[in-house]
């Protein structure tokens, strides 16, 4: 069993379409107000030697990174912090508060408790004019797809590649090309945090069309041999770039390092170099 499939169950609870997109959208007097929660652990998610201020770091980044796939611009943060150490506190909410600052926004609230593993749920919230909100649906015939930078650096980092390791521990999400691409018109986006092949899959089960990589196309992280870095590129997570679907006539976008990797097709499959790519990523499963 792994989270996809518990999202389904989810959408057997509370409305699917809540579940379509990377924050919920939620009105808000002319503007439309997105939010994300997301849930971090020691184990799964802050790697060995990373310190506690790039603990806060990403915890935030994660959850700026979902905002900025919407179109929005981030606002407010708030952090609850389940510690295992009290000293780690204050080292952690200053990577937090840096990470806000970086990217416009700022630490309001949170919570506090006691927990035998480090566990950080950070939520935010931003704003976004509906014309320029961009969701997971909406990719059209003609598109094209693209990324905003390389891939695969997170987990080259994990495969012991030192020079992506400012990467894996301290993301960059990318709001301001966000806020770019949607006064751009890009027709569908989100962010890639499990990986470019698990992404394409999300976004196929939300459209009513396919998508055809090249991966001689994908920006691959350097100093990787070729083979190697593809795979990466593909299967590998915590990149957090932004996957977005778009008319080709929009290219070159000011502002935003874009990399055309494929194109929409009509075929609800999602293929690599002509063959069909395997549903395969960063996910949280659950054995039995
Ligand atoms: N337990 C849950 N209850 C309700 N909604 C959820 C739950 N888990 C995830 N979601 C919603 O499902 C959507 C996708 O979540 P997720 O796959 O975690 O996205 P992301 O990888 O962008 O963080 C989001 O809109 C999120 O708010
Ligand atoms: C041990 C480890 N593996 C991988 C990563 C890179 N990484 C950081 S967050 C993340 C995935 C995103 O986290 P998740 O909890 O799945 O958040 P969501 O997809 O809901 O945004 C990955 C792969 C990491 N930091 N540590
Ligand atoms: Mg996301
Ligand atoms: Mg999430
Ligand atoms: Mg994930």
């Amino acid at each position: 069993m792994d989270e996809r499939a518990l999202h389904r169950l989810i959408g057997t609870i509370i409305d699917p379409e809540r579940l379509a997109d990377d924050c919920a959208v939620i009105p808000c007097g002319d503007l439309l107000a997105v939010a994300s929660t997301d849930m971090l652990h020691e184990t799964t998610d802050f790697p060995a030697g990373m310190t506690d201020w790039q603990v806060g770091w990403m915890a935030v980044a994660v959850t700026l990174s979902d905002i900025a796939s919407m179109g929005a611009t981030p606002g407010e943060v708030l952090l609850a912090v389940g510690l295992d150490r009290p000293e780690r506190l204050f080292d952690i909410m200053e990577g937090a508060r840096d990470c806000c600052a970086a990217f416009g926004a700022e630490i309001v609230g949170g919570d506090l408790d006691a927990h035998r593993e480090l566990t950080i749920v950070s939520t935010g919230l931003g704003t976004v004019a509906p014309e320029h909100l961009v969701r997971r649906r909406g990719v059209r015939p003609n598109d094209v797809i693209a990324v905003t930078g390389p891939l695969g650096e997170a987990q080259a980092a994990l495969a012991g590649y030192d020079r992506h390791r400012k990467e894996l521990l301290e993301p960059q999400p990318r709001v301001a090309e966000g806020e770019v691409l949607g006064r751009a018109g890009v027709s569908a986006m989100m962010d890639i945090s499990d990986g470019l092949a698990l992404s394409l899959h999300d976004l196929l089960a939300v459209n009513d069309r396919g998508f055809a990589v090249e991966t001689a196309r994908l920006p691959l992280p350097a100093g990787v041999p070729e083979d190697e870095a593809r795979e990466l590129a593909l299967y590998g997570g915590g990149d957090f770039e932004l996957l977005f679907s778009a008319p080709p006539a929009i290219f070159p976008i000011p502002g935003v390092e874009a990399h055309i990797i494929g194109k929409v097709i009509p075929e609800r499959v999602v293929l690599a170099d002509g063959k069909p790519l395997e549903r395969r990523g960063y996910l949280h499963e659950w054995s039995g």
